[in-house]
């Protein structure tokens, strides 16, 4: 244990820290613009670290320094800089902090995963240790990020840097107690929060205040000066002092001069370091794009998968329903690597859980935009897998950037539908090298009839998330604001409803209407637009980017079923052999017709009018051969399983025909018998009700077969002197007759 320290001690210690405070104030002093001196000039600025001040001159006079050690700032924050392994500094680092140590507000812009997150702790902690700031001032800055995961990784990234210092800081999230936050957030001195929180606070918790911040941070700035946090933002920015720093940083930084306005900026420093750079995404980022027809997206994500599961995955879907279901599904399948998915709606303690434990190894995480910003996972991710397609190019750029973070490797591969080809070029006028590659037909995992057993096996709650999938999907499409990209009128519906396992497409009243007036085009899924430049084709994908088996050169082994069209038949329709058929819907008499030809067992259900269920044909006519060894097994056993079932089912079904008819034969005779004069009330209630009377559910009061009643049952037994259960079928049709015989006679 450490000797506790003596007062003599202690004053030294407060002697030289107020020491080093003023000689860290002089120098702030002396690099104001109007200062003329430059008491600790360092070499010039590199010309590799462009920086330009927003309508202004250049005046950086630290730029020149390249480790933390150079900085003016306190021996606490170095130490923890040093414990903490970071000694270089990053461009946006070099280029920022100089500024921001000098009081200035900055707009930093730097691609991602290249450390801006220091670039606005530092400045951050060392501000308030340069104002004395104890736990009694209150809250001295704050850090406002977009999503709780980012909030929280923020936060530990202060708790490293001021790790010597005496501050004290609180994480302010959605998902935890607010009462409890409540009770301590007047003593916080720096608040790490989403923007929801923070309001919540200034609106509900009494005496909380924020009358004397002192630096202001907008992490990921353009999404919170986003419209979706636009009046949250600015009723938090009506509670701040004008008088401020203020620091806005993104990897895709915002130059509107409104937002600019709305936050009251003065002069701010607009730094983009990687602006003249030759791309926007990081160097060690190998990108790829493929098209993918809306219906094989999830054979192609699972063939993936199933090719890469030594790797670290993340993958994008556009909507939680999406999340939900495909995480659910091939959770189901069994891949071969472990499964996890991310989104907002998840409870906190499951979202956290999963954000740090998609560290193993081996992972596939599904995930919704809300792990798209800002999170530095940590161990590197391998690979960022975008199924549906980003909303903007920033969006991209933010996605791609979890992987290829600081200095380390990594690999995208965007999913784009036919029509999405125009996003490729809105990426590649954006400055990412981005190359169009191919899926391999003949290597795909067809997992689409495998999702529509599961559904059929597991209903709940499969059949209801691919519903909820479905719709969401499409609605987001239609939601989209970019209309030369995104059009929901070219979707393949239908297809799609069918590749999610669905029996029947859901109805969207607006998307059908759309839809119906257009005439789907038969794009065939995986054929390379002709639009592309044959330049950019990734002509090794396998070595360069490891893109597994699947997304190969053209040709190769036809899998007859999957690829089903014959020569001929292709030609005529336009079409080359090799091209998978999309899951359309063909006419019933075609369908009556590959009914003859299905294995026993296997069930075709009709829809009401009368269109068989693509998945389940579909099912039929997968090749075996295509699929994996566990998924094949599995596929058999459900298959045999669902036939002895269905042949007991069958016998069942046979035997209890056969009763019906003779009783309805009986009972035929017995009317004739009687010359119609008895009244058959059983034959009446057929007849009112206009039902078949072996499908409508007996009359209790007339049965007495199997009754519950103990008194009908004997009641029965006295009027006819057996019961069915005493009796073989033959043996009543016999005695019947007798009976009929007497009473005629
Ligand atoms: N000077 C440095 N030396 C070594 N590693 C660093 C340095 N600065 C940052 N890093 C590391 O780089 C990684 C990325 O940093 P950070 O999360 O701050 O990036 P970012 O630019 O904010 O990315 P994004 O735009 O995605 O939010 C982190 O793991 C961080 O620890």
């Amino acid at each position: 244990m450490r000797k506790p320290k003596s007062k003599s001690s202690r004053k030294q210690k407060d002697l030289s820290e107020l020491q080093e405070i003023e000689l860290l104030n002089s120098w702030i002093e002396s690099q104001k613009p109007d200062c003329g001196s430059n008491p600790m000039s360092l070499p010039a600025l590199p010309s590799d670290v462009p920086v330009g001040r927003l309508g202004g001159t250049l005046f950086s006079p630290y730029a020149g320094a390249t480790r933390f050690e150079q900085l003016p700032v306190s021996k606490k924050t170095k130490d923890a800089l040093r414990q903490c392994k970071y000694v270089e500094m990053t461009d946006i680092q070099r280029a920022s902090l100089p500024h921001a140590l000098c009081g200035r507000d900055i707009l930093g812009a730097a691609k991602t995963g290249s450390g801006k997150t220091l670039a606005f702790v530092i400045p951050l902690v060392e501000k308030l240790y340069r104002e004395r700031w104890g736990p009694q001032d209150g809250v001295g800055s704050i850090i406002i990020s977009p999503t709780r995961e980012i909030a929280d990784q923020t936060f530990d990234v202060l708790k490293f840097v001021g790790r010597h210092h005496n501050f004290s800081a609180g994480l302010l999230i959605g998902g935890r107690k607010v009462e409890e936050e409540k009770e301590h957030v007047n003593d916080l001195n720096i608040l790490v929060c989403t923007p929801g929180r923070l309001l919540q606070h200034m609106d509900e918790t009494p005496n909380f205040d924020c009358s004397q911040l002192q630096v202001l941070v907008l992490d990921e700035a353009d999404r919170i000066l986003d419209v979706g946090f636009k009046d949250t933002l600015n009723a938090i920015i009506s509670q701040l002092p004008k008088k401020r720093q203020t620091f806005l940083f993104s990897a895709t930084q915002t130059k509107s001069v409104k937002d600019l306005a709305r936050l009251s900026l003065k002069d701010p420093e607009y730094l983009s370091v990687h602006e003249k750079a030759v791309t926007a995404t990081p160097t060690l980022l190998q990108q790829a794009a493929v098209i993918v027809s809306l219906d094989k997206k999830l054979d192609v994500l699972w063939s993936f998968i199933k090719t890469h599961l030594n790797y670290r995955i993340l993958v994008f879907l556009s909507t939680r329903k999406q999340v939900k279901f495909v995480y659910e599904a091939f959770k189901k399948l069994r891949p071969g690597i472990p499964l996890k998915c991310l989104h907002g709606k998840m409870k906190q303690e499951g979202r956290m859980g999963t954000y740090s434990q998609f560290s193993e190894k081996r992972c596939v995480l599904f995930s919704t935009d809300v792990a798209s910003r800002g999170l530095d996972f940590n161990k590197a991710v391998d690979w960022v897998v975008q199924v549906d397609c980003p909303d903007d190019v920033a969006s991209y750029i933010h996605r791609v950037g979890r992987t290829a973070r600081y200095q380390s490797k990594g690999q995208s591969l965007l999913f784009l539908l036919p029509s999405e080809v125009k996003m490729l070029e809105k990426l590649k006028e954006a400055k990412i090298p981005i190359k169009s590659t191919q899926a391999n037909p003949d290597k795909l995992q067809p997992v689409s009839g495998l999702l529509a057993s599961l559904l059929v096996k597991y209903p709940d709650p499969l059949l209801g998330l691919a519903k909820r999938a479905f719709i969401t999907y499409v609605k987001s499409i239609q939601k989209q604001k970019d209309r030369e990209i995104f059009d929901v009128t070219n979707l393949p519906i239908e297809e799609f409803s069918a590749s999610l396992g669905l029996p029947i497409t859901p109805k969207i009243r607006f998307a059908n209407q759309k839809i119906k007036s257009k005439k789907v085009p038969e794009l065939s899924p995986l054929v390379e637009p002709e639009s592309w430049d044959k330049e950019d084709r990734l002509e090794l994908p396998k070595e360069e980017l490891d893109i597994g088996d699947f997304m190969e050169e053209e040709g190769g082994e036809e899998d007859a079923l999957v690829r089903n069209a014959t020569a001929n038949e292709a030609e005529g329709e336009g079409r080359k052999i090799g091209d998978i058929i999309p899951a359309t819907r063909v006419s019933k008499k075609k369908k009556l017709k590959i009914n003859i030809h299905r294995p026993v067992g296997t069930r075709v259900v009709f829809d009401e009018e009368g269109n068989t269920l693509p998945p389940l044909a579909r099912l039929a006519d997968i090749n075996n051969s295509g699929l994996p060894d566990e998924i094949h097994d599995m596929k058999n056993e459900y298959y045999k399983k669902l036939r002895e079932d269905m042949k007991v089912v069958d016998k069942e079904d046979k035997v209890l025909d056969r009763q019906r008819r003779r009783e309805k034969r009986l009972k035929h005779k017995m009317k004739l018998k009687r010359g119609n004069t008895e009244e058959d009330s059983e034959d009446n209630l057929s007849d009112s009700e206009g039902e078949p009377a072996e499908d409508r559910p007996r009359k209790k009061s007339k049965i007495y077969f199997g009754s519950d009643d103990e008194g009908e049952r004997e009641e029965g037994k006295k009027k006819l002197g057996f019961t069915a259960d005493s009796m073989s079928l033959e043996e009543q049709e016999a005695l019947a007759l007798k009976l009929l015989n007497s009473m005629h006679s």
